[in-house]
């Protein structure tokens, strides 16, 4: 397969060639062979594949919010060609069973690539997490939110100490519960759904609870050069605390393009964890994302029912999906100059694969896996649920502007393609093979770094 004629996120015009499921050069005037495939991508961007590190795609125990099938199509859709699925599942994924059941159904129905993250619980069973390939433990909950894992603090060292001997990194919800404001969820909530007063919940769930729980999360890691990377920081408190430290940290598409100000809009459908921040903070995590002190951007793709939202505010489970916007929107905000591409490139897809070991994604080079991503930024289109293909049907960023990709490629095969003309969609096969570039321990090593 050859894509001619493309920018890459800096700018220069390339050809890139697949050869199989990798990137074989990346050049100009390359020539197409007799029948090969040829994607004309001039005037148009190729992006290396996006990286999203936090995903739930509910399966098992969620059926009916997400499956494997529709979460890895909405990823494919968005031009998200790795995600990276959290454990808080039914059963969660904390002993060697789980696992084993997720990564079967993972292999037989995912269309991007994927890790499959290890959970912490009183029952968890770290051995046999560790003799498979967890990508990572995560996201350790250190408060609860949907799943009710939250753990102590001792728990949680404990649990770092044995990652970090495993070689493993640890994604933290960080949130210190004891921060928490109850008096915000006593008086008036609303109604259900679209009428309840979700500014409550910022109100409950207080920035300085993150900020905490960032700063006890990332000194435990210093105390046994562990890795961790906290999850969907919503603050800039909570960026700040990583900065300088071994510390990585992600922030959401909703924490960049949504505040406080969109509550009333919202209602129940903007209650997450950590929730929506005032527009102040909002903006101060925007200058973070712009000004590099962001490593990462992913999505907390946390997908529930209409009719699970559509209960009062104490009621409504927190989440909202994500995966298949999260590229459009930062492609959006490129076109308006509030960042650069090569910005996004790097928080989507370079810094990913670098801080979780992805040796072969998240660039465009020879070599690397041929995870692309074709998109025009000259072809903005408006956010519509009835458009997306999360089996949830709803988004918090309905009638937003997006830059959906024209086509994604995951490992060489085409796993999503639109027809930019009369907008029919097509997707490819499930890939059926673990992204992850860790060892399983003991287990026999290959060239290929365990994938
Ligand atoms: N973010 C959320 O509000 N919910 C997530 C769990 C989580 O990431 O905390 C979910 O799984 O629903
Ligand atoms: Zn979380
Ligand atoms: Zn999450």
């Amino acid at each position: 397969m050859l894509i001619t004629g493309g920018a890459l996120a800096d700018g220069r015009v390339r050809d890139v060639r697949i050869d199989g499921e990798t990137i074989d050069a990346v050049a100009s005037d390359l020539e197409p062979a007799a029948d090969e495939r040829v994607i004309d991508a001039r005037g148009k961007h190729v992006l290396p594949g996006a990286i999203d590190v936090h995903v739930h795609f509910r399966e098992p125990g969620g059926l009916q919010k997400e499956t494997w099938k529709t979460g890895s199509r909405s990823a494919a859709a968005g031009g998200v060609t790795t995600v990276v699925d959290q454990p808080n599942t039914d059963p969660p994924t904390v002993d060697g069973g789980s696992f084993d059941a997720k990564a079967a159904t993972a292999a037989e129905d995912s269309l991007v690539d994927y890790g499959i993250n290890g959970g912490v619980t009183a029952a968890w069973r770290p051995e046999e997490l560790f003799d498979r390939p967890v990508f990572a433990l995560g996201e350790v909950f250190l408060a609860d939110s949907t799943g009710e894992m939250g753990i102590e603090m001792d728990r949680f060292e404990d649990a770092l100490d044995r990652a970090t001997a495993a070689g493993v990194p640890v994604t933290v919800h960080a949130e210190d519960a004891d921060r928490f404001d109850p008096d915000a969820l006593s008086g008036d909530l609303g109604g259900v759904g679209r009428r309840a007063r979700s500014e409550r919940w910022s109100a409950f769930r207080t920035p300085d609870a993150e900020a905490a729980a960032v700063e006890r999360a990332v000194a435990a890691g210093e105390d046994v050069e562990g890795h961790v990377h906290i999850a969907h920081t919503s603050t800039p408190e909570g960026i700040d605390a990583t900065a300088g430290t071994g510390a990585t940290c992600e922030v959401t598409p909703h924490h960049l393009f949504c505040s406080t100000d969109d509550c009333d809009r919202l209602g129940t459908f903007g209650r997450m964890n950590p929730p929506l921040r005032d527009p102040d903070r909002r903006a101060a995590v925007f200058e973070r994302l712009r000004d590099g002190r962001v490593d990462v951007v992913a999505t907390d793709h946390a997908p529930h029912t209409a009719a699970e939202k559509n209960r009062t505010l104490t009621e409504a489970p927190s989440g909202v999906p994500g995966v298949e916007t999260m590229l459009p929107l930062l492609l959006a905000a490129v076109r308006r100059d509030e960042l650069t591409l090569e910005r996004v490139r790097d928080v989507t897809a370079r810094n990913p694969a670098s801080i979780f070991g992805l040796e072969h994604k998240g660039a465009i080079e020879a070599g690397r896996d041929a995870d692309l991503v074709v998109v025009d930024l000259e072809d903005p289109s408006d956010i519509r649920a009835a458009a997306l293909h999360s089996k949830c049907r709803w988004t918090p960023f309905e009638g937003m502007t997006g830059v959906f990709p024209e086509i994604t490629i995951v490992r060489g095969h085409v796993a999503y393609e639109r027809d930019t003309v009369i907008g029919v969609e097509s997707f490819g096969d499930p890939i059926g093979e673990n992204a992850r570039a860790r060892d399983p321990i003991g287990a026999v090593d290959d060239a290929d770094g365990g994938r």
